[in-house]
C-alpha cells in the first residue's frame, strides 16, 4: 500500500503543479522545451556555438536552443514570479524596464500589473517568442522592445526595474542602472547569489569589497529573498537572490571619476593595509606620474617627459621616495595607514580622498575617457 506522509503529499502535489505551470507557460509561448534535459545542461552548454545560434533548422521549428553565454536560464516557477512582482511594488500607473525578458515569464505578469513595460533582449529569437506570445494575450500596446545589448541600449525614462538579468553582466548593469543618471523608484533584481551577498556587504564582512563600496555610495540596497537553482530551466550550477536597489535621495559631492579610481586602488588588494598598498613602487610611481600630469585643481598638464620609459618604471628616484613619505603622510594624518580597506566606511574613505586631493594627488587620468562598463566589468 502506498503511504503518503504529509510533507510527501505536499512535495508531489507541489511537483505536479510546477510541472503543469511549466507545461502552460511553453505552450502559451508557443515554443518547445530546450532541446536538452536539465541534468544535462553542462554538456549540452558545452557541445554549443555560444557566439552563433547553429542550429537554424531548430530555430524554423519553432525550438528554442538556450545559450549559456547569454545566460539564458529561465525563471520558471510561478510562485517565485508572482513573489518577485509583489515584492517590486509595481503599480498600474508605472513604466518598467526589465533587462532581459527572455521568454515572458516575467514580462507577462509586468503586464499585467504596470501601465507599459520596456524589454530588452539582446537574443532576436527571443524577442520573437516574446512578441507572439505579448499579442496572444493582447498586450502589444503596451510593450516596448529593443532587441538590443542592454550595456549598450540607451533605456527610456522608466520608474522601477524589474528584472531576472543575465548574470553575466550584473556588475556593469548595476553600475549602468545606479550611476547612470536615471531616475527610478526601485529595481528588484534577480542575481547570482554570491554577487548578492557582495552587493549587500558592509564593512568588516568577509564579503565587503569595492563593488559594494562603489554601490552604498549612490544606492542602498535590500535583500529580499533567496531562490533556489531549482526554480529554472535549464537548472544552473549557482543559486540565485532577489535583492532591491533603491537610489539615495541624497548624494555626496564626491568627484565620481576619482572616487572610482581611488576605490580602485584601496580595494586592488582588499585585505591588505592601507599602508602597504601606499607603498608599493608602482603605484607610487603610477600616482606620481598623474599627479605631475594634473595641476593642483584637477587639471591635465602635460609635461613634456611624461610619456618618457623612464617615468612609468617602477624603480623610485629622489622624487618618488618624496612622494611615497607624502602619501604616507596623509594616511597617518587620516589615522589610516595600518587600516583595511575592506574595514572602512565610506565616510572614511572619502575623507581619505578629499585629503589626498587637497594635496595635489588625483587617482584618475583624466586623458582616459570614462567608462562605467570597464569600471565595473571586474568588480
Ligand atoms: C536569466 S535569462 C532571464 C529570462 C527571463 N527573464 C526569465 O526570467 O525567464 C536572461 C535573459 O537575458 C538575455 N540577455 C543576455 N545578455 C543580454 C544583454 N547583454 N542584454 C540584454 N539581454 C541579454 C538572454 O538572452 C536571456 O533571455
Amino acid at each position: 500500500m502506498l503511504q503518503c506522509t504529509k510533507s510527501s503529499i505536499n512535495r508531489r502535489s507541489w511537483h505536479l503543479i510546477h510541472q503543469l505551470s511549466i507545461q502552460y507557460q511553453q505552450r502559451h509561448a508557443n515554443y518547445s522545451r530546450p532541446p536538452f534535459k536539465n541534468k544535462h545542461i553542462d554538456e549540452d552548454y558545452n557541445n554549443l556555438d555560444h557566439k552563433h545560434i547553429r542550429n537554424r533548422k531548430e530555430n524554423q521549428e519553432d525550438h528554442l536552443q538556450l545559450y549559456k553565454s547569454w545566460g539564458q536560464h529561465l525563471l520558471t516557477n510561478p510562485r517565485v514570479l508572482d513573489s518577485i512582482i509583489r515584492n517590486s511594488g509595481v503599480g498600474s500607473d508605472d513604466t518598467v524596464l526589465e533587462i532581459g525578458p527572455g521568454t515572458g515569464n516575467l514580462t507577462m505578469r509586468l503586464l499585467e500589473a504596470a501601465n507599459k513595460v520596456v524589454a530588452v533582449e539582446v537574443d532576436h529569437r527571443m524577442v520573437e517568442n516574446l512578441r507572439t506570445r505579448v499579442s496572444e494575450r493582447g498586450f502589444d500596446e503596451k510593450l516596448t522592445i529593443i532587441c538590443k545589448d542592454a550595456l549598450k541600449a540607451d533605456f527610456p525614462d522608466f520608474d522601477l526595474v524589474v528584472a531576472n538579468i543575465p548574470y553575466g553582466i550584473s556588475s556593469p548593469l548595476v553600475a549602468k542602472l545606479v550611476f547612470g543618471g536615471y531616475h527610478f523608484r526601485s529595481a528588484t533584481l534577480l542575481l547570482q547569489k554570491e554577487f548578492a551577498t557582495r552587493l549587500l556587504a558592509n564593512p568588516g564582512d568577509s564579503e565587503f569589497n569595492r563593488l559594494a563600496v562603489n554601490v552604498k555610495l549612490v544606492a542602498e540596497v535590500e535583500h529580499v529573498m533567496n531562490v533556489s537553482k531549482k526554480d529554472f530551466v535549464p537548472i544552473p550550477k549557482v543559486d540565485s537572490s532577489v535583492v532591491k536597489i533603491r537610489l539615495k535621495t541624497e548624494i555626496p559631492d564626491v568627484n565620481l571619476n576619482e572616487w572610482w579610481a581611488f576605490t580602485k586602488t584601496c580595494f586592488g588588494k582588499k585585505n591588505k593595509t592601507l599602508g602597504a598598498t601606499f607603498r608599493q613602487k608602482k603605484k607610487v610611481a603610477e600616482l606620481l606620474n598623474l599627479s605631475k600630469a594634473t595641476s593642483f585643481d584637477g587639471d591635465i598638464v602635460r609635461h613634456e617627459s611624461f610619456d618618457d620609459e623612464e617615468d612609468q618604471s617602477d624603480i623610485l628616484g629622489i622624487d618618488g621616495n618624496l612622494f611615497k613619505e607624502k602619501l604616507v603622510g596623509i594616511l597617518r594624518t587620516a589615522g589610516l595607514e595600518d587600516k583595511r580597506p575592506s574595514k572602512l566606511s565610506n565616510e572614511k574613505l572619502m575623507y581619505l580622498l578629499s585629503l589626498f586631493n587637497k594635496a595635489g594627488i588625483w587617482f584618475h587620468d583624466k586623458e582616459k575617457p570614462r567608462d562605467i562598463n570597464a569600471s565595473f566589468a571586474a568588480l
